[in-house]
């Protein structure tokens, strides 16, 4: 359907979330300009985080991969690398990041099918075979779990010779953005937040290199929400674990420097830019007044980028490059420390390896042929940018008002407060969409002509299978009675105000399975059910 309804003359003009956008922006849009800007890496940080930003050092260009076991995974983290990639990027399979085995029955179909399959720490050992991890800055997308995987990883690099004081890195860890927008957990709420403390203040002990947490919009946004809510959620979840991790005793400055975060970036170049300046002045504010940090580190809000999956179609997918570059570009000019670049097959199925080089290309160009490097944040100062940023700024601080009333983010969750705010947007969106208001090029508007035949990957279903094997191969050869007398000791932890991080170290160690360790916690402390939200 080619509906012509969006006429360009009389269309109503908004952002992609819908804020009204006027004809021409000029000096009387931009209030307390200087104060409120003010210079790169200076507070408060608008301009970015660093004085020099990408004249000191590129961006992180870090390709989320994973797929099958840890074999083809460690092929295809090999494959990145050789092609100019920077750093290395995570994705668990399903059956992984909800807490089961590979050989438990609620795992059949979905064995390394949207990720790697990681069931011991042996598993985590071949994904990084030949891999110097003291080298290179490894992200690990995982958050119900993300403990579990953490000891894997800890005693995976111990075993080749890396200890974890000196491990770069971040795993994902923000639960709370799973109750509100992803949905993949496996513990009720406060004890998986206690689980995420527990990680939290043992990383910021023992591997000062780590980033234990990526506080993420991103999922949020592809749930449906607005760049104002993407924002307002993100910041004030992060403000809950700055909160925790003080209620614990540690000090500020301790652990603030290593919070690390993860934005979407949508299709609407000058809101996503806008998105990140008002996030960093926001984050520094905070951090410096209402937390009483005093090191300029924790100040500072530094972030990985994704180019919106949400916006890519199946109709047309050669599309989806464009797409992503533009997505890129505005992570760019919004001050970037880390970039995924979608792949244009990505609606379809996993990336294919042309389909990721092509993508990783994309950041290339951006950063070797553009010039948008050449100069600190060229769009500071711009009328536009500068009144989109505080309008946004404005936007977080009413949510975080109303969150405030709701007695606090965790409160606010419980109660699907931001479930709800989520779920209306996308349904206007969607509207807008369904109704030709808001064009999608090849969905609702020049749909003519077809891209041919998309190749794309194909996941062997045998892949399943050897990875049943493996872990039951683990089971067999392991020391079944050290096992039993570890998940013991773990799960009287449990009942305890105990920091369960030494013995999820001590589970890896002696070849427990995740979905053990999940288990016993569960034993303890119950599964997580929803009350749904229309
Ligand atoms: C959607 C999907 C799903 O769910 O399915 C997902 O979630 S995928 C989610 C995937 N997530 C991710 O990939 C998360 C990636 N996150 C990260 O990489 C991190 O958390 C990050 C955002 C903080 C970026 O860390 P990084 O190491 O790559 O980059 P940094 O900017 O920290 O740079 C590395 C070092 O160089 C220094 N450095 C950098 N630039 C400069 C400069 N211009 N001048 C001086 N120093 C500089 C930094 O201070 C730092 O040092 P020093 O180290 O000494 O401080």
């Amino acid at each position: 359907m080619s509906a012509i309804k969006h006429d360009p003359q009389t269309a109503e003009r908004t952002t992609l979330s819908g804020e009204p956008i006027k004809a021409v922006y000029g000096p009387e849009d931009v209030r307390e300009h200087e104060a409120n800007i003010g210079a790169p890496g200076a507070y408060p940080f608008t301009r970015g985080v660093y004085p020099t930003m990408y004249r000191g050092r590129l961006w992180t260009m870090r390709q989320f991969a994973g797929f099958g076991t840890a074999e083809e995974t460690n092929e295809r983290f090999r494959y990145l690398l050789d092609h100019g990639q920077t750093g290395l990027s995570t994705a668990f399979d399903m059956p992984s990041l909800m807490g089961h085995d590979s050989d438990s029955p609620r795992s059949l179909g979905e064995v390394g099918r949207e990720g790697v399959a990681i069931d011991t720490v042996d598993d985590m050992s071949t994904l990084f075979d030949g891999i110097d991890l003291g080298d290179v800055t490894v992200s690990m997308t995982i958050n119900a779990p993300a403990a579990m995987m953490m000891a894997f990883y800890v005693v995976a690099a111990e075993e080749s010779g890396v200890p974890a004081d000196k491990l770069g890195g971040t795993v994902q860890a923000d639960i709370l953005k799973e109750y509100i927008a992803q949905k993949e957990w496996c513990f009720p709420v406060d004890p998986a937040m206690r689980l995420l403390g527990d990680m939290m203040e043992w990383c910021t002990r023992n591997m000062p290199r780590w980033h234990p947490v990526s506080i993420s919009g991103y999922h949020i946004r592809e749930a449906g929400a607005t760049a104002a809510q993407e924002l307002a959620f993100t910041l004030k979840d992060g403000l809950t674990y700055v909160e925790q991790q003080i209620e614990r005793g540690i000090a500020v400055d301790d652990f603030a420097p290593r919070l690390s975060f993860f934005f979407n970036a949508q299709i609407d170049f000058f809101e996503e830019i806008a998105k990140y300046r008002a996030a960093r002045r926001i984050w520094a504010r905070e951090l410096r007044d209402t937390y009483g940090a005093k090191n300029p580190r924790s100040w500072l809000m530094r972030f990985h980028t994704q180019t919106a999956g949400v916006s890519l179609t199946a109709q047309q997918p050669l599309n989806n490059i464009i797409r992503t570059a533009i997505e890129a570009m505005a992570g760019v000019l919004g001050g970037t420390q880390s970039l995924h670049t979608n792949s244009y097959d990505e609606a379809l199925a996993l990336p294919t390896e042309d389909a990721v080089r092509i993508a990783l290309r994309t950041q290339q160009v951006i950063a070797h042929e553009t010039g948008v490097t050449n100069t600190v944040d060229p769009l500071g100062g711009s009328y536009f940018v500068e009144a989109l940023t505080d309008k946004l700024e404005e936007q977080a601080y009413a949510y975080f008002r109303k969150i405030d009333e709701l007695g606090g983010m965790v409160e606010a969750v419980k109660r699907n407060y931001p479930q709800r705010e989520i779920a209306d947007a996308a349904f206007e969106l969607q509207e807008k969409i369904d109704a030709g208001d808001r064009v999608v090029v090849g969905v609702n508007r020049y749909t003519e002509g077809d891209d041919g035949e998309t190749p794309i990957l194909r996941i062997d279903p045998a892949l399943e299978r050897k990875q049943i094997g493996r872990v039951q191969a683990v089971r067999a050869r392991r020391d079944g009675a050290a096992v039993e007398r570890t998940l013991a000791e773990l799960r009287a932890a449990a009942a305890t105000q105990a920091n369960l991080m030494p013995l999820l170290v001590e589970c890896a160690r002696v070849h427990a399975t995740e979905g053990e360790m999940v288990d016993a916690l569960q034993h303890v402390w119950g599964a997580y059910t929803e009350s749904p939200v229309f």
